[in-house]
């Protein structure tokens, strides 16, 4: 139920075991030797250029992007090195220039640093605790809410595209597809 409703909220999702489509690139594009080299974390900037035209995508990183230009949920899988973060850099290119609300998210501050995210945590407003367990055991958790600084549903409203990279990391990833 989770899933469902953020692919209806967000259009553009994550991981859901009913979430379609499932793409799957299998094989690496066909690149020159020098750009494979780019995916080293010190290679940002040249992998970032190449997402906006320099290098054109492959058929399958198109197909991909074409479903997100349609608004379709992706869950985007495939082997090290088979583009994914070309293609998310591409979809969040596209997201940006049409002025959508893009968040790009990973589930740890060195993931979301590759692609000039935030991490999922401070998206959905997931800080330190300020008061103990037992309290937040025993409150009822409108209280919790209403105690909380971080403007939530600002963030859920205007993120109309999330992308979550290296989603298996979430701790809470299972949840989403219950
Ligand atoms: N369509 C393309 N044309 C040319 N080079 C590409 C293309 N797509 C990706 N590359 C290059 O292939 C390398 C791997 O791409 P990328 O980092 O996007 O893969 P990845 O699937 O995110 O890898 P990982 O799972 O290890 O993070 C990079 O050097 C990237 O610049």
């Amino acid at each position: 139920m989770a899933s469902l409703a953020f692919r209806r909220h967000f259009g553009f999702a994550f991981e859901a075991n009913r979430c379609t489509p499932r793409l799957t690139p299998s094989t690496p594009p066909k690149v020159p030797h020098r750009a494979l080299r780019t995916s080293h974390p010190m290679s940002r900037h040249l992998s970032r250029r190449q997402a906006e035209g320099e290098v054109a995508l492959s058929k399958e990183q198109k197909r991909a992007l074409d479903r997100a230009k349609a608004g379709k949920n992706l869950f985007i899988t495939g082997r090290a090195g088979t583009g994914k973060t070309i293609l998310i850099r591409a979809i969040n290119s596209w997201a940006t220039s049409r002025e959508k609300g893009v968040t790009v998210t990973a589930p740890t501050g060195a993931a979301a640093l590759l692609i000039d995210g935030t991490t999922i945590h401070t998206w959905a407003g997931v800080g330190m605790a300020e008061k103990s367990a037992r309290y937040y055991a025993t409150v009822d958790a409108t209280q919790i809410r209403e105690e909380n600084q971080y403007p939530l549903s600002l963030n859920f409203e205007k993120t109309e595209l999330l992308i979550i990279d290296e989603i298996s990391m979430v701790g809470w990833f299972d949840c989403l597809s219950c």
